[in-house]
């Protein structure tokens, strides 16, 4: 057996804003794994989007060398995992390459319902959990209130959490010591055939496909011809490194490490995530515990504002996907809109950021339809088949039985906005199924139609409980349910883009929300524009855009030509998303109304 007693591996189980990249920044300048100068603020966000939202995506991983008072120098594997709850799939697989794992807890805001569930996922996957009070220089902070909460909601001893500002810097040395001290090393055999699990994969301009792997046993080194267990086929290794966070190549990576391995590899299905690796002289190696597949969880239609960006488009969609193995997507045509694609989506957050960057990063301008779940049908030949587009859906005379997707929802509340809570959830047609009464807080879970959380629940929740509450979901199950498909009509044609599968008790009221927003939404023409509701052949409501009387710059004065032509640029830059359904223009903003009928 090798010693692997100086390796620490070890990931940051953190609600959003409680501080991990900041602690993680820290670590990274007290063990000096960057110059000052290279030390740009938050190092672990690279990504430019993910720098402007505050919230960490991908998974990646950083090797510190820590000094310990002992007199040994450590080496620190962190693994970074995602706070925000669309991309929880990514935190079991970062918590894969650990032997420990440390919540970190705003000491101000104490334990939200994301950081538990990620710790029970932890504590399942057989991780030492660690608690941390971080923001300990804020006047709120609250240290017994908090480890009594992490106790209670948690299960877990906090009688001796470290408490810490990661912004000042205090009590940060105390976490790198105790963290040696309770995270246990990894095991493993460096003589043994290699034995390597892929934790995460992505594409890299230069390099190609990148993997980061935590190596269970053996060692792999450049010039190695490596051998993808499930795919089988075998590549040689071009290179094998760690992040400091600088990508810095080493001589290999033995059992217990984490780091990349560069290997020629095309496209990252060449190297998925979950899979195990060995060496081509040892092809008999075991396979180790996968990941389970990621299910996109809500899709909607994207279409080219211009058709002639179509192939753009297609292109821009195959590059995400080489570096998104959650982004689905397939061709989609609509009567309305041309030619598009249907993507599947983990969630809202997922989607605004993938809308974002093909229009940033590929200039395009895009329209998005409203996004909706996959329903389940049960036709009456007996057929069951997964709708994920309202417009798809068959007529209902074929129909045998409707369902909708079903979450467990687990909401921490603190007991003043218990109420308002509660309201929200039956609103959203939720059927609560536990309460429990904790110190300061409330945890209570509520089973919801997924269709009801992904478009606005959280966002309710937040401003019901002014920002208090926090929210964890996953998929239970499919429930039949009495839905029905609502139709809008402008000027008396269907549009298909413009199609909902909604509750039939829901119906008429969404019908007449969505017509009054859309008339909100909708500029006016120079004809009357009427837009309608409908259920099978019947109008549930109607409202009426009124033609447009005089021109917008008879408003100006004659002279004022810098204001005029203000106003021209702005109705050039409305008019880039707006696309001509029949006589019609219809900007984005009323596509996506449904989303903004509620409440
Ligand atoms: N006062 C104080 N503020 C802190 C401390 N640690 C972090 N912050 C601030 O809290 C905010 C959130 O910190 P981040 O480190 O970005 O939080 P995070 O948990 O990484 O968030 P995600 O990346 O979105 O998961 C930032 O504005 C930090 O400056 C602390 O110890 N004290």
């Amino acid at each position: 057996m090798s010693d692997l007693s100086h390796i620490r591996n070890f990931s940051i189980i953190a609600h959003i804003d409680h501080g991990k990249s900041t602690l993680a920044d820290r670590f990274i300048q007290m063990c000096g794994g960057l110059s000052e100068r290279e030390m740009e603020a938050q190092v672990l966000d690279s990504m430019d989007l993910e720098r402007e939202r505050g919230i960490t995506i991908k998974a990646h991983s950083v090797t510190l060398y820590y000094k310990a008072r002992d007199g040994k120098t450590y080496q620190l594997n962190f693994i970074d995992t995602p706070g925000h709850v669309d991309f929880t799939y990514e935190v079991s697989r970062s918590l894969a390459a650990c032997e420990g794992a440390l919540l970190v807890v705003d000491a101000g805001q104490g334990v939200e319902a994301q950081s538990v569930a990620n710790c029970y996922t932890a504590i399942e996957q057989g991780l030492e959990v660690m608690p941390v009070l971080n923001k300990m220089d804020l006047p709120q902070a609250d240290p017994d209130k908090v480890k009594g909460e992490i106790e209670h909601i948690i299960g877990i001893d906090a009688t001796d959490a470290v408490a810490c500002s990661a912004k000042s810097g205090m009590g940060v040395d105390e976490v790198l010591e105790r963290l040696v001290e309770v995270i246990p090393a990894p095991t493993g055999d460096i003589d043994a055939p290699l034995q390597a699990l892929i934790i995460d994969s992505w594409f890299d301009n230069y390099l190609g496909v990148v993997s980061l792997v935590r190596v269970r046993h053996g060692r792999i080194k450049k010039g190695d011809k490596v051998l993808v267990k499930s795919t089988g086929k075998v590549h040689q290794v071009d290179s094998v490194g760690v992040f400091t966070p600088k990508h810095t190549a080493t001589e290999d990576l033995k059992a217990g490490e984490v780091g990349f391995i560069i290997a020629g590899i095309k496209d990252i299905h060449g190297a998925p995530v979950g899979d195990t690796l060995t060496l081509s002289s040892t092809p008999d190696v075991d396979v180790l515990p996968g990941f389970q597949r990621v299910k996109p969880q809500v899709y909607a239609g994207l279409f080219p504002v211009s058709s002639d960006d179509f192939e753009d488009f297609r292109e821009a969609l195959q590059k995400l996907t080489l570096n998104d193995a959650a982004l689905q997507y397939e061709p989609e045509s609509s009567e309305a809109l041309g030619f598009g694609f249907r993507i599947g989506f983990l969630g809202m957050l997922h989607m605004e950021i993938i809308q974002e960057r093909l229009e940033r990063e590929y200039d395009l301008d895009l329209i998005t339809t409203a996004p909706t779940v996959v329903f389940e049908v049960v036709m009456k030949n007996g057929e069951t088949i997964y709708v994920d587009n309202p417009s798809k859906l068959p007529d209902l005379s074929s129909v045998e039985d409707m369902r909708e997707p079903i979450v467990r929802a687990n909401i921490l509340v603190p007991q003043e906005h218990l109420g308002n809570v509660i309201t929200l959830c039956i609103e959203k047609r939720g059927v609560q199924r536990d309460m429990q009464f904790l110190s300061s807080q409330v945890q209570v879970s509520y089973d919801l139609p997924m269709n009801e959380v992904v478009l606005d629940f959280f966002d309710r929740l937040k401003s019901v409980s002014r920002g208090y509450a926090s929210l964890d979901y996953s998929f239970d199950r499919f429930e039949s349910a009495n839905l029905v498909k609502l139709d809008v009509l402008i000027n008396g044609e269907k549009v298909d883009a413009l199609a909902l599968i909604v509750h039939r008790d829901k119906a008429h009221y969404k019908g007449r929300a969505l017509t009054e927003k859309m008339k909100e939404l909708i500029p006016r023409q120079m004809f009357d524009v009427a837009i309608q509701a409908a259920i099978g052949g019947q109008i549930v409501a109607r409202t009426t855009v009124k033609a447009l009387r005089k021109n917008v710059l008879a408003k100006c004065y004659g002279g004022d030509v810098s204001r005029k032509k203000k106003l021209l640029e702005k109705q050039k830059a409305g008019k880039k998303r707006m696309k001509q359904v029949g006589s019609v223009e219809i900007p984005q903003e009323a596509f996506l109304a449904v989303l903004k009928v509620d409440s």
